[in-house]
């Protein structure tokens, strides 16, 4: 009976997030949905055999401070605001912020949870930088922590000791720009894969799905970081790039215990919610443990220049006090956080390219003059002096950020944020989408215009290293992306190479690129991207 009433919870909860409800229609489920929330609430309460609650005198002092807040109306019973957020949370947010927020903050309540949205540069500033230690936990998620062995990653680990030594572990070791230049020959290995391709398909002018390329050219080349010292394994890299995939869809999926945390306390209702994670996590765990023992085989001397990540992290193992699933964890994590985002920036880029012949053309003008015609092909010797590409990025990054709401920070201590207190335990939620298209800091902030960026530009001196609030793909302050300094040369390289070798055109037929978002881990297009490659004479 229990389980009946959960799956039919789950499912009202799924469609109202899933799909638009600013129609009237729409409107009304939402209200029918909170209708069978309060009556379906009491009943599994009920099945709650012990409960934290926190001491009244807290819970009064925090609604107070939250009460306080901005939040707009239309919350409803059990629900809050959720039926408000629809299938696409950036955009829905920018527009409540704008209608009811005060001082760049927004309280909406997502069910149970009082969660902040941040779309100021100054309260982004006040989160990030005045209170970053206030704000550097994540919450607590049953997937999150089946997918991540505790979660004991660096990126969903709540703050602690534990966090700060996985996160010196990537910024110190992993990722370093010693480390990342050691990846270099895999890299243009890659490219040059990629290139090969491409080139098959341009002696017949077929039209090709880029993004599919792109997006499995992404996934090897954090294989190679991750255990690529070994010769190139096709089986091994399509395994990872199908479980990160399925990681992705549980992460970014609807999960209940992000709303009703108290939900999740039931066994029934943790075994239902976790019961495909760890599915997923069985297999990952059943190839970083072939994985890790064949590193372990491996005599220290054979490990050369060229150590990868397992290799780092077992090099790491008394040092760190790092068990085997401590480092399954980076390992996942590694996948997760950087296959995404870097891909969907890869893909952007090249979609506004696309999208911007004379943006395509001053870059191809760039590249092909810095580089002898009939080269082989572009290598990172080559890059330094790509200002325009450098600008190209930056400006894609601007105008559509992979991860618009970074990945979601939660208070661990009471905190003023222009002028109000935020209770610890607060969700909070910076809507960097929304500050690098703000127009008090970006002149025609929904153009693609890349001398934006360039010397004597109005964002010339902007960069997204987390000091210019207004820009922000990457967070800021200690939950800051250490994974820069890896996805930049990965991007430039593949796009110089792109256009140096090929001009673009979209097939026969087609008007212009269909831009329709999906909102999930990233916010990436729904349709893939097709292109036909053509050498120029
Ligand atoms: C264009 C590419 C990338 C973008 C736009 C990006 C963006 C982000 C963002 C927005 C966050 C969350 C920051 C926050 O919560 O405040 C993040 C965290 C993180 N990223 Fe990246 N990222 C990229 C590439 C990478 C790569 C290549 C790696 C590793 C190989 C990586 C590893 C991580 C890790 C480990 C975290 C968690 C940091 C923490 O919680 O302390 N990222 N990234």
């Amino acid at each position: 009976m229990a389980a009946q009433v959960l799956q039919q919870v789950y499912k009202s909860l799924h469609d109202l997030l899933c799909h638009d409800t600013s129609s009237p229609q729409q409107a009304s489920s939402a209200m029918a949905t909170s209708v069978l929330l309060v009556v379906a609430f009491p009943l599994l309460a009920l099945l709650l055999v012990r409960r934290r609650r926190l001491s009244s005198s807290t819970a009064t002092a925090r609604e107070q401070h939250l009460a306080k807040l901005p939040s707009p109306p239309g919350r409803l019973p059990v629900i809050g605001h959720l039926h408000l957020m629809g299938s696409l949370p950036h955009v829905t947010l920018c527009d409540l912020a704008a209608k009811h927020g005060r001082d760049g903050l927004l309280l909406l309540r997502l069910g149970s949870v009082p969660t902040l949205f941040v779309s100021s540069a100054r309260a982004a500033q006040a989160v990030l930088r005045t209170n970053d230690h206030a704000f550097s936990s994540r919450f607590d998620s049953a997937v999150a922590g089946i997918i991540f062995y505790g979660p004991s990653d660096a990126a969903f680990c709540p703050y602690g000791e534990h966090w700060r030594q996985v996160k010196k572990i990537a910024t110190t070791h992993l990722l370093t720009n010693k480390k990342v230049r050691s990846y270099r020959h895999a890299r243009e290995r890659e490219v040059r894969l990629v290139l090969d391709k491409v080139r098959e398909a341009a002696k017949t002018r077929t039209v090709i799905d880029l993004t599919e390329m792109l997006n499995e050219f992404s996934n090897d080349i954090i294989s190679h970081a991750v255990s690529g010292s070994y010769p190139r394994d096709e089986s091994t890299n399509a395994l990872f790039r199908e479980l990160t995939e399925a990681n992705s869809t549980l992460l970014g999926g609807f999960n209940l215990d992000d709303y009703f945390p108290v939900l999740a306390k039931l066994g029934i209702v943790r075994r239902m919610l976790c019961a495909e994670a760890h599915k997923v996590n069985q297999r990952w765990d059943e190839l970083l443990d072939r994985l890790i023992d064949a590193h372990e085989r491996r005599p220290a001397s054979e490990r050369g220049e060229e150590s990868d990540f397992i290799d780092v992290l077992l090099s790491l193992k008394e040092e760190y006090n790092l068990t085997r699933d401590h480092i399954k964890a980076q390992l996942v994590v590694m996948f997760q956080a950087g296959t995404d985002t870097s891909f969907v920036a890869l893909d952007n880029v090249i979609v506004e390219l696309v999208r911007n012949p004379a943006v395509m053309a001053k870059l191809q003008a760039e590249v092909r003059t810095a580089v002898p015609k009939g080269k082989d092909m572009v290598t990172e010797d080559d890059l330094e002096g790509f200002t325009y590409l450098r600008a190209i990025i930056k400006e894609t990054l601007r105008l559509r950020i992979p991860a618009p709401l970074l990945v979601p920070h939660l208070s661990m201590a009471d905190a003023d944020v222009e002028g109000y207190t935020i209770p610890s335990g607060t969700r909070v939620l910076i809507n960097v989408g929304a500050l690098s298209k703000d127009p008090s800091y970006w002149e025609k902030p929904e153009e693609f215009i890349p001398e934006r960026f360039m010397e004597g530009g109005s964002a010339a001196a902007m960069d997204f290293r987390g000091n210019d609030f207004p820009f922000l793909p990457f967070g800021s302050g200690r939950r800051m992306c250490p994974g820069i300094n890896f996805a930049m040369p990965m991007i430039e390289l593949t796009v110089a190479n792109l256009v140096y070798h090929f001009n673009w055109e979209l097939p026969p037929g087609e008007k212009g690129v269909d831009m329709t978002e999906a909102f999930g881990l990233t916010v990436h297009r729904v349709k893939n991207l097709h292109v036909v490659p053509v050498v120029p004479h």
